[in-house]
């Protein structure tokens, strides 16, 4: 595949008076793990099914693989595409097993491979079990083996951990891992936004089918100043004076516990004024912990304002 696996240009998508992507422009590279969130009906899922050709675009340019998604050569491109849909729904009455024989057969891939991936995603003991006897989770983890069949260049995985318990998550980024490490490209969609903000690269905000933000987590905080939260514990009788204090710094912000005295001190902070509250507040500091804008705070100032349920 490509450097750029993924690169769209302009691309807009309309359904009727519904402009659900709106003139979005994206450039993916190789072995990126990138991040697609935004609020329901933001554009997620149509931007995905562009990206894999399943809808045409309206308007502007949508290349995958290097090549159009529009064209009838992407038909070769698709077939090393893992895509895990929001609901995996596949035949309830055959079994695990031959439920992935089925896919690996449309792709091309040696049924061999089946067994060995159930056992990948925790489905070892369940491949000869109908699809109807399966639990939610168990349909997820039997959807992201259709995924791995054939060791696909790139991935989409619409909101993958749906429905997986603590440890199937943690194996399942396990797996993604591994994966990035044979070069794979992955673009993942999700509403736990605690979950891939620290294993994404890039993300991308989509804010009522338009790009709100787009970037690393680290410039997303730089470009839009959050404050930090300094949560601090003094010395007894000092948590009030903080307030008077550190009255003078621009932007900082003090919430002391009322009534009893904790000790306690809450500090919203920008940035350059962090050093400057430390040092103030140091002779009466006997606690501190820092908390950088979450990916949920960044997420709750653009598209978190914006959601459209029609
Ligand atoms: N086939 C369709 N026909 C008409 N409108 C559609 C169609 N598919 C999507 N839409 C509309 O396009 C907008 C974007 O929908 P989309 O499913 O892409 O959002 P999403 O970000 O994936 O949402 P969610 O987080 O709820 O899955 C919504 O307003 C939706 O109602």
């Amino acid at each position: 595949m490509t450097n750029t696996p993924v690169e769209l240009d302009a691309v807009s998508k309309s359904f009727g008076q519904v402009e659900a992507v709106r003139e979005v422009s994206l450039a993916i590279g190789k072995g990126e793990m990138f991040g697609l969130i935004g609020h329901n009906g933001a554009g997620k899922s149509t931007l995905f099914k562009l990206m894999l050709g399943l809808l045409p675009a309206s308007a502007g340019r949508v290349r995958v693989g290097g090549v159009d998604a529009a064209s009838a050569q992407f038909r070769q491109v698709r077939r090393r595409i893992g895509y895990l849909p929001e609901t995996f729904v596949s035949y309830d009455n055959l079994s695990g097993l031959e439920v992935l024989r089925l896919f690996a057969d449309l792709k091309g891939v040696p049924r061999a491979h089946c067994p060995e991936l159930l056992e990948r995603v925790g489905l070892a003991g369940a491949g000869a079990r109908r699809l109807h006897t399966y639990s939610k989770g168990m349909r997820q983890r039997l959807g992201f083996a259709q995924v791995l069949l054939g060791d696909p260049e790139l991935m989409f995985l619409d909101e993958p951990t749906n429905g997986l318990d603590p440890e199937g998550i943690a194996g399942f980024y396990v797996i993604l891992r591994q994966a990035r490490e044979r070069g794979a490209t992955i673009v993942i969609t999700s509403h736990i936004l605690a979950e891939i903000q620290h294993r994404v690269d890039r993300l991308l905000i989509l804010d009522g089918g338009r790009v709100g933000a787009l970037g690393t987590l680290a410039e997303l905080r730089a470009r839009h100043v959050l404050p930090s939260t300094i949560e601090v514990r003094l010395r007894p009788g000092q948590a009030a004076l903080a307030a008077g204090l550190l009255a003078h710094l621009p932007g900082v912000v003090v919430t002391a516990d009322a009534g009893a005295d904790t000790g306690h001190a809450s500090i919203a902070c920008p940035a350059a004024q962090k050093a400057p509250v430390l040092a103030l507040l140091a002779p009466a500091l006997l606690e501190v912990a820092i908390h950088e804008p979450s990916l949920e705070d960044l997420f709750l100032g653009y598209g978190g304002k914006h959601a459209r349920t029609h």
